[in-house]
């Protein structure tokens, strides 16, 4: 598809705006003719064809929608009905042009919220990132391709011997060259980050027949037969002549090779076709919880089940957990003993010496990155959020960050958890459970006391709302328990999980 030179006024003031990541991902395989015949967001017909019938209005088959819906304030700026007012600019998340998609149809699909059908063009330079020299157009890839039978493989996830021994043999079986896709719009369905899952297959790459290794942003969208026949679409794009799947047959352009089960041979150290191997000499596929066990403790993956390469790549993604980052989120109300408490972990990580680890207590927090946030529902979901980012790069680097404000919502506490799983690290929620009477008979800054004459507006647990978790991984009610033994129960928590050895 051919770049888009617009004049310098069309740019500036055509209106822009940054669509979700799922949709920039479709918005990257139209561009680059991976989702032909498609050439931009789906409109009305086509759009209510493809929910109601797996095809394009005049009868082409396609299996998913692939739209784009704009908040009102973008929409208000558009007009279908007028060339000069048609055009939408889209923009990756820093903020960067990317594409520009000419308005056709704009329909109000729920409230506030407009769906824009209409043709892409890429305007600007392609996107950066990681392993972009493998997001190849299907054009590029096809042109490099041998003549032949091409065998598509979706590499959703990591490839150890079992999954390597079915790739090689059907390639063998029907003698086709190898073109592996690996999926990179998201974590893998184990929350692996894509660039690890890249990694991880290069890594395997020699161990299969010749292949050529391709990053498309495909994400799943949850219904295993419309995702089959996306992928098998895409592939075919790619050049591939069969797809390896185990799902149904999905037709059309490519045919499904169905893998066989393979099983290690005990005799000769040799993976075979499970039928092939004698039962009592049989070594099976690990399962995802068995390897993630195996890496959590820092035991080695067996070699019989994955190459070394490859656990290396797993390895480094996934260290054992007394290495890896954690961030530990303690909520609960004012005067709980959060603080308290985290402080107490804190000195005690640092006398061990074992973990590095960062306190980003309430109060502090507010004083420096949250200057300025007052108590409204917003403000404190916004401080909530800041604290994560800087919780996550702490872990990120494999340090352990002790956070304590009240955090009072659960959505935001969530997304906290979602923001270390995301670097790779673990997240603890602790939830200080010690009831409002006994922080208000506290009330260490009076505070309590003014919230109920009315001077302090909006105070957790007396006029602003507290969730009380249902997702904690450790309670603790400090009217119970000494400031020690709370402590002492959070540090020990932390050594049976794996994250410190001793203290
Ligand atoms: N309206 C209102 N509600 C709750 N708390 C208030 C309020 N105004 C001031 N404070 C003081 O601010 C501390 C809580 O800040 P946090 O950043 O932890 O709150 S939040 O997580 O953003 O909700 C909290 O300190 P801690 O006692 O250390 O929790 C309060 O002393
Ligand atoms: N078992 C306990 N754990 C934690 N704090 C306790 C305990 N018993 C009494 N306290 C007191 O309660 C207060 C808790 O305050 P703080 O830790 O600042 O709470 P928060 O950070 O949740 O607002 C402190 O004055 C602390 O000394």
């Amino acid at each position: 598809m051919t770049d888009w030179v617009l004049p310098d006024g069309v740019l500036r003031d055509a209106p822009s705006y940054t669509p979700r990541p799922a949709e920039l991902a479709d918005l990257e395989l139209l561009l680059s003719g991976a989702y032909a015949p498609l050439t931009g967001f789906l409109a009305g017909d086509d759009a209510a064809s493809v929910a109601r019938r797996g095809s394009l209005a005049d009868g082409t088959p396609w299996p998913v929608p692939v739209t784009l819906v704009v908040p009102v304030e973008v929409a208000e700026r558009l007009d279908p009905g007028q060339p000069v007012r048609r055009l939408l600019i889209l923009t990756d998340p820093e903020g960067a042009p990317v594409a520009a998609v000419e308005a056709m149809e704009l329909t109000e699909v729920r409230d506030g919220w407009f769906r824009v059908g209409g043709p892409v063009r890429r305007v600007g330079a392609p996107e950066h990132g990681a392993f972009r020299r493998l997001r190849r157009t299907p054009e590029e890839v096809r042109a490099g391709l041998p003549d032949g039978r091409v065998l598509g493989v979706i590499a959703t996830r990591p490839l150890h011997r079992p999954q390597l021994a079915q790739i090689g043999n059907a390639a063998r079986t029907i003698g086709a060259h190898v073109l592996v896709f690996v999926p990179v719009a998201g974590p893998t369905p184990e929350g692996l980050a894509p660039e690890v899952l890249v990694r991880s297959i290069l890594a395997a790459s020699d161990r299969i027949p010749p292949a050529t290794i391709v990053a498309v942003p495909l994400a799943s969208r949850g219904d295993e037969v419309r995702d089959g026949l996306l992928r098998a679409r895409v592939a075919a794009n790619y050049g591939a002549t069969h797809l390896l799947s185990t799902g149904a047959a999905v037709g059309g352009a490519i045919r499904v090779v169905v893998p066989r089960d393979f099983a290690y041979d005990n005799r000769d150290g040799q993976w075979r076709p499970m039928d092939d191997v004698p039962p009592r000499q049989r070594r099976t596929a690990m399962s995802v919880d068995d390897i993630n066990d195996l890496l959590d403790r820092g035991s080695p993956l067996p070699e019989w089940h994955t190459p070394p390469a490859v656990a290396r790549e797993l390895r480094k993604a996934r260290p054992p957990r007394h290495q890896r980052g954690l961030v530990l989120l303690f909520t609960g109300l004012s005067g709980a003993g959060k603080s308290t408490v985290a402080r107490g972990v804190g000195d005690a990580l640092a006398e061990s010496g074992e973990r590095r680890a960062t306190t980003l207590d309430g109060d502090v927090v507010r004083r420096m990155l949250s200057a300025g946030l007052g108590f409204s529902a917003e403000d404190r979901d916004r401080n909530i959020r800041r604290i994560g980012f800087v919780a996550a790069e702490v872990a990120r680097h494999g340090g352990i960050a002790l956070c304590a404000p009240i955090a009072p919502y659960a959505r935001t506490r969530a997304e906290v958890r979602e923001m270390a799983h995301a670097v790779g690290g673990d997240f603890v929620l602790v939830h200080v459970a010690t009831p409002l009477a006994v922080c208000e008979e506290r009330d260490r800054k009076g505070l309590y006391a003014k919230a109920r004459a009315g001077m302090v507006p909006a105070f957790t647990g007396v006029t602003d709302p507290y969730e009380e978790p249902t997702d904690a991984d450790l309670t603790l009610d400090t009217s119970k328990l000494s400031v020690e033994e709370a402590v002492e129960e959070v540090l020990d928590f932390l050594v049976s999980g794996g994250w410190l050895d001793s203290v």
